[in-house]
């Protein structure tokens, strides 16, 4: 059981801010994040006390010339090797950007152009070390990208023109979006191309907050599977990366800059407010250690939303979790900006459950193998010292026998599917060379 990891990052002051002649008013020192009301202050300062808060890091994007400045580099640094090292783990894994319009989301997650930001890096990360291991050891890879947005309740392919599709819940791997387009992905040039051709069919608008803000929530999907024969002992594992951008967590207000419509405003708000319903159940829940759950017989509402639907397992469930929130540092922002703080403090509080996800196969080949070493070491005993009576060796002789036989046919079984799929892998490389005319025969 891990608690899902809280970041909190500030951005430096933007031109708005800066005509407003807005003050700084959150400062960052180590792990804390504090805010001062600007207002109370002026009308007495001896009374007003700073409101502090503590996360896992706190990130002061707020001026490059500051020593405890934090770039793009070191977020990637802090989180997104984590998140690399997760799915090499064979764990699923999850990044989700929260915060008021304009307040650094996209670029935290996605970043501009010299400037990239997480899903970039994360991915080019993944393809510099496999190349390397891929080098190293006989490991395959497989790796395919998705990339949906959720606009007014409506899922949005953004790999196939913004092509609306339904969600669907399988029985035991869960919700899924039917008919998704999860191309499969050789080198990190090939993400890039996916990426640009999703972020020109995301839905924005412009606003007094963001000349281009997001209106829908985006999430870039990473699905990774790694196989390895080694010492005849396969391993295959699977891995889901989910790379949220939210969308902004400002209160539907028709009146605020007058740019949002009420039905796309309603819908924003409607699947933010059951993100933060599932938040709260989720965080009271671990705080009772469970208990009250049990006993209000209360549940999830994950299906009050897509958003918390498709992103279940990441909320409470199967993943290693980490949430950004993001915020501006002015004056003029303070009420959001607390209330994006008080809702990072009570992410904090989500305890999730992530399994290594490990090919059904597999684990039993290696389950049948610790069995095997346990009967050998039994046999060995019953040899010297006879604590067992002669009948019940060779039962033990039987299993040991009975087990080796199904290790080997269930290791031959995979290995064969393991060589098919490098096989499929090889010529799928080979004829994207080939329409590259990269491959000169
Ligand atoms: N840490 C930062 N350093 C420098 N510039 C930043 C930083 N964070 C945000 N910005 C700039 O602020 C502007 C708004 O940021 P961004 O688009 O990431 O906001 P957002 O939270 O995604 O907004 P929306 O919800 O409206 O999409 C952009 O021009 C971006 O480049």
């Amino acid at each position: 059981m891990v608690c899902v990891r809280v970041a909190v990052r500030v951005r430096p002051l933007n031109k708005r801010e800066k005509d407003l002649s807005s003050k700084v008013i959150v400062h960052m020192e180590g792990k804390t994040t504090s805010i001062i009301n600007v207002k109370d202050a002026l009308t007495n300062s001896s009374e007003v006390k700073p409101k502090s808060f503590t996360y896992d890091f706190s990130y002061d994007s707020s001026n490059d010339e500051k020593p405890n400045f934090v770039s793009q580099d070191k977020v990637f640094t802090d989180l997104g090797h984590d998140v690399l090292e997760d799915a090499f783990e064979g764990y699923n894994a999850c990044i989700l950007a929260y915060g008021q319009t304009g307040s650094g989301k996209s670029y935290t997650m996605m970043g501009n152009a010299g400037d990239v930001g997480l899903i970039p890096r994360i991915c080019e990360g993944l393809f510099s070390r496999i190349t390397h291991l891929s080098q190293a050891d006989h490991t395959s890879f497989h790796t395919a990208v998705s990339y949906l947005e959720i606009y007014k309740e409506r899922v949005r392919d953004l790999l196939s023109e913004g092509r609306c599709l339904r969600v669907r819940e399988h029985p035991v791997e869960g919700p899924y979006v039917e008919g998704l387009s999860t191309p499969q992905v050789h080198s990190y040039s090939d993400v890039e191309k996916l990426m640009e051709k999703g972020n020109g069919s995301r839905v924005t608008a412009s606003t007094a907050m963001n000349d281009t803000s997001s209106r829908s929530h985006a999430i870039f999907t990473i699905n990774f599977r790694q196989a390895q024969l080694d010492a005849e002992q396969p391993s295959e594992t699977t891995s889901k990366v989910h790379l949220v951008d939210l969308v902004g967590s400002e209160r539907a207000d028709a009146a605020r800059g007058g740019w949002m419509r009420l039905k796309e405003g309603a819908s924003i708000n409607k699947s933010l407010v059951v993100l933060g319903n599932v938040i709260s159940a989720l965080a009271d829940m671990s705080m009772s250690g469970g208990s009250k759950m049990k006993k209000k017989g209360s549940f999830i509402p994950y299906r009050d939303s897509l958003l918390t639907w498709l992103l279940k397992d990441s909320l409470g469930g199967n993943s290693k979790t980490i949430m950004i929130a993001t915020i501006s540092p002015a004056n003029v922002n303070y009420t959001e900006t607390l209330s994006t703080l008080r809702y990072a403090n009570r992410v904090k509080n989500i305890v999730n459950q992530p399994t290594v996800n490990e090919d059904g196969s597999v684990k039993i080949i290696r389950e049948l193998r610790e069995e095997i070493a346990n009967l050998k070491a039994l046999l060995e005993k019953g040899t010297r010292v006879s604590p067992v009576g002669p009948k019940q060796v060779v039962s033990v002789e039987e299993k040991l026998h009975r087990n080796e036989a199904r290790v080997l046919q269930l290791t031959q079984e995979w290995t064969n599917k393991w060589r098919e799929t490098q096989n499929i892998l090889r010529s799928s490389l080979a004829a994207q060379e080939r329409s590259q005319g990269r491959l000169r025969l």
